[in-house]
């Protein structure tokens, strides 16, 4: 991420206000009046104390007096009041905004965001930031901008009233300043530590909930609850810290303003004592004094808060700062029609990874964030930088070495070869996943990336090994595949892929709710309705990454059915691990590091005695005798 000072970093936040100016507006308006009323106090103090009680005025008068003062702390409380709830409103309506930009945003982002992060920590930085950078507009921190002019205001009166005395109350703000400034570079490392390891819990608390089976089986429960009780108690460790810092900032404040009142109290005591002040304008002085300390005072409280939500907004827009890469190019071609012509020429592609340096073995724990510490030790100015980002390792691995192949449309197109060939990178490429490093792919006779993103992918639907289903009715998770189906074309789709009748076995049937990542069903159940879901979306290209291995021999035939339907008239790209889909295939790549080894039909191949013949032989030998007879 680019280097950004705090104050960029607030305005880029504050940018996310522009719709709101009005509201703003009124919120700082009211502010003010709410700060500027009570300003009237001190200075009608001092009419009581020199003109009211001495007698020089009527009863009245008193009456008069008391009475103004009884409407300004009415009204006083009353504009609090509404400016609050204005406050709160505004922040809660922009961090709405904020959460769904950033999440929109990650949407628009790469596989490789995705693959390279704890999903624990995405959603961490959309749930946990978000809600703490909340506290930069709810927290007080608008009432600073008003403040700023009741600080002006009090320094004026105070001039006015004595400017010697006034200089002397404002001796003591530059050493004020190196104070807070100090301190404040460490309260802000703190809470950046607070939220690092924030996000290090949240990534392994998904993990490890999502995977408990693992966690259970292996008897791993009292490891992984020390696991989780060292995180906890490190981002304890953290948030005392920064709490005891900032308490130490208030308290610091806290003692310069009533070193102020002293110095006050003492020179102008001396001169009412002889007769150079008044009484009253002694007590008006001190009055104006803590109205000049109170924001200053106020600010070291709600700079806490500033703090802890820069910090978290500074986590905001590390994923706003990323751009996703693969995007559409400036006017990008719509595809209405596709025949799904695919052609690879010449593709080689290199995955790349950044992820932080690891910490030598014995050294650290990746579990647990070193706690940041600012790198000087005194400042003069407050530091204008984020601090230097972990060192990052440049991960390489070539995947794929000058891959060309042609499938017309309606070709059936199976990959094989061993495990880490390079068969999901290929079919990766045709929804654009990635995009090649060199070489091009081509569909219906232009390079993919000339077309619209969105429209290329509405023309293709994935089956995959892992079918996610998420939660929610079956209904539902079929129409995912397309939203404006009627219910006859949703039943139409499990129909076809011999899902219907397990399904209107349920009591609640096409409402039966599933759980997260369909985890009531067995897995020929889940590929089926995933198969349902790919029918709906009547795509011209389907890639299969064809997981039966794992179904019985039912599950098995019905799967097969319900994929043979769903291969009809469409170019069809199957990472094939069963026989029977690769015998039938017209055309078979046999993919071995990176690159294509052999191509062509089952018989030429079998000829061939290479590679495929090999891994045929392999499967050959573990078939069930009603496999063999289906071949
Ligand atoms: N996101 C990634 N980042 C880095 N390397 C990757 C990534 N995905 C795959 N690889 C590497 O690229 C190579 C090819 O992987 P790929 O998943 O394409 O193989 P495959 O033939 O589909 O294997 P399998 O049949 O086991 O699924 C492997 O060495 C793998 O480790």
């Amino acid at each position: 991420m680019e280097k950004q000072s705090r104050s960029l970093l607030f305005r880029r936040y504050l940018s996310f206000l522009k719709p709101y100016r009005i509201r703003l507006g009124f919120i700082v308006a009211l502010g003010l009046l709410q700060f500027v009323v009570p300003l009237t106090v001190p200075w009608m103090t001092k009419v009581m104390i020199d003109e009211v009680l001495p007698g020089k005025e009527s009863f009245w008068t008193l009456h008069k007096v008391v009475g103004v003062l009884a409407g300004v702390y009415v009204a006083g409380n009353l504009l609090k009041f509404v400016h609050q709830v204005a406050i709160s409103r505004l922040g809660s309506r922009m961090i709405v905004d904020v959460r769904e930009q950033l999440y929109r945003h990650m949407q628009s982002l790469s596989q490789n965001y995705f693959e390279s992060r704890q999903v624990g920590s995405i959603v961490s930085r959309v749930l946990n930031d978000v809600n703490g950078a909340q506290n930069l507009v709810g927290g007080g921190v608008l009432n600073l901008l008003v403040d700023l002019f009741l600080v002006g205001f009090a320094a004026i009166m105070l001039f006015r009233l004595d400017p010697g005395l006034a200089l002397l109350s404002l001796c003591l703000l530059p050493l004020y300043y190196l104070t807070f400034t100090n301190l404040n570079v460490r309260i802000r490392f703190a809470w950046r530590s607070v939220h690092q390891q924030m996000e290090r819990i949240s990534g392994i608390l998904v993990e490890r909930l999502a995977g408990m089976k693992i966690v259970q089986a292996f008897n791993r429960e009292s490891i992984e609850a020390d696991r989780f009780h060292r995180q906890a108690k490190h981002h304890y460790r953290y948030t005392v810290k920064a709490q005891l810092l900032s308490n130490l900032l208030g308290r610091a404040s806290q003692s310069f303003q009533d070193l102020g009142g002293i110095l006050v109290w003492l020179a102008g005591g001396t001169m009412v004592l002889n007769g150079a002040m008044t009484l009253g304008e002694l007590i008006a002085f001190q009055a104006y004094l803590s109205q000049l300390y109170g924001p200053i005072q106020r600010f070291s409280e709600v700079n806490v808060t500033i703090q802890n939500s820069l910090s978290n907004v500074e986590r905001i827009f590390e994923v706003f700062d990323l751009q996703p890469e693969v995007k559409n190019r400036e006017n990008p071609l719509p595809l209405p029609t596709c025949r799904g012509d695919v052609v690879f020429e010449n593709v080689s592609f290199t995955y790349v990874s950044e992820r932080p340096v690891p910490k030598p073995k014995g050294q650290g724990d990746h579990e647990i964030v070193k706690p940041l510490v600012p790198l000087k030790r005194f400042y003069w100015l407050p530091p204008k930088t984020a601090p230097e980002p972990p060192p990052i390792v440049r991960e390489e691995r070539e995947a794929l070495f000058n891959v060309s192949f042609e499938a017309k449309s309606g070709e059936v197109i199976a990959l094989v070869g061993p495990s880490g060939a390079g068969k999901s990178t290929i079919i990766n490429f045709i929804p654009r996943f990635y995009d090649p490093d060199e070489g091009t792919v081509y569909l219906d006779g232009r390079d993919l990336r000339e077309y619209d993103l969105f429209a290329v992918r509405s023309q293709i639907a994935l089956v995959l090994q892992d079918n996610i289903l998420f939660s929610g009715s079956v209904y539902e998770n079929i129409a995912y595949g397309n939203p404006h189906a009627d219910q006859e074309q949703v039943m139409e789709a499990a129909k076809a892929a011999h899902a219907h009748d397990f399904i209107m076995e349920w009591d609640q049937k096409y409402d039966t709710v599933i759980g997260e990542r369909g985890v009531r069903l067995s897995g020929g159940q889940k590929q089926r309705i995933a198969i349902a879901r790919a029918l709906l979306k009547n795509p011209r290209i389907l890639i299969l990454d064809e997981a039966t291995s794992a179904l019985d021999a039912e599950s098995e035939y019905l799967v097969t059915k319900a994929l043979e339907k769903l291969m009809e008239n469409r170019t069809t790209f199957i990472i094939a691990h069963r026989l029977a889909t690769v015998v039938r295939a017209d055309q078979i790549l046999v993919v071995d590091q990176g690159t294509i080894v052999e191509r062509g039909r089952h018989p030429e191949l079998l000829l061939r005695n290479g590679m495929y013949r090999e891994l045929y032989e392999k499967q050959l030998k573990a078939m069930r005798p009603e496999e063999l007879a289906a071949i």
